[in-house]
């Protein structure tokens, strides 16, 4: 089996809660996994603990044979993993080439968006890889407006583009539709496969059933914290535990 990502008996306790419970699976290398499951079902949990900002309360996280268990989030993105977020973390009053490279390299004096500033041989590097990412995800064109200037669709294509930047191996896209509108989803699913024909692995967590059902190759279904499927979408479809799980809730 790929050693690609390799979730191993998952756990996060908060208190007496168990957010995630025991996970184990796996992400093979160019796979597009999605992870669903019902409202406090533990799946952004999940992807914490996976990119570093939660630490496992037990369990295994390893990334092309590497143990993440205690890494920081940022030598965590510097392996390879990317990473967006529910809620849209973008700085309104910057351009958006900036959002793009505070957001892939953070604001350390020592860090790439510092070394932008003082120009040079690295900065003309960084500078290139964020003029990638814009022209990858069409927003080359606006480099230069603030973000409170785009619309709310174009601001999460913002938040990818941030994290193409570092040129991750593996994307991790939680909600990506949140509040888009059916066309726009549309637009998004569409972006979603281009990426992955690139050769991308991505993982995405998503209430929008037609749009996980209709670009990933396989899901895993959490409910309680716990894994109660992991199948191609016409099984997880029909797995009865599934629709159990999802029984009275809206998605
Ligand atoms: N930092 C935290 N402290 C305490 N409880 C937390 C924390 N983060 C998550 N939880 C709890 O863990 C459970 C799983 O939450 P999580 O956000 O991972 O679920 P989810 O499947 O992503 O839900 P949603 O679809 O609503 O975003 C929930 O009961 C939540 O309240």
């Amino acid at each position: 089996m790929s050693d690609f990502l390799v979730i191993d008996g998952a756990t996060r306790r908060f208190g007496g809660l168990t957010a995630v419970d025991s996970v184990s699976t796996h992400v093979g290398e160019g796979e597009l996994v999605g992870l669903i499951g019902p409202n406090g079902a533990g799946k952004t949990t999940l992807f914490n603990l996976i990119s570093g900002f939660t630490p496992l309360s037990s369990g295994e996280v390893r990334f092309r044979g590497t143990r993440l268990n205690g890494l920081k989030p940022n030598r965590i993105a510097r392996l390879g993993i990317g990473r967006t977020f529910q809620n849209l973390r973008v700085f309104p009053n910057m351009t958006v080439f900036d959002n793009v490279s505070v957001g892939a390299f953070g604001t350390h004096p020592q860090s790439a968006f510092a070394a932008l500033r003082r120009g040079g041989r690295r900065a003309e590097e960084i500078s290139e890889r964020v003029w990638r990412a814009l022209e990858r995800s069409e927003l080359a064109g606006v480099a230069t407006e603030l973000a409170a200037n785009l619309s709310y669709g174009r601001r999460k294509y913002l938040e990818i583009a941030r994290a193409l930047a570092m040129q991750p191996d593996l994307l991790i896209l939680d909600e990506p539709a949140a509040g888009l509108n059916d066309s726009e989803t549309r637009d998004l699913a569409r972006f979603i496969r281009s990426l992955h024909g690139d050769g991308l692995t991505v993982m995405l967590v998503e209430h929008d059933m037609g749009l996980v059902m209709s670009v990933c190759q396989r899901i895993v279904v959490l409910a309680s914290g716990r894994k109660i499927a992991d199948d191609v979408p016409a099984v997880v479809r029909k797995d009865p535990a599934v629709l159990e799980a999802y029984l009275g809730t809206e998605a």
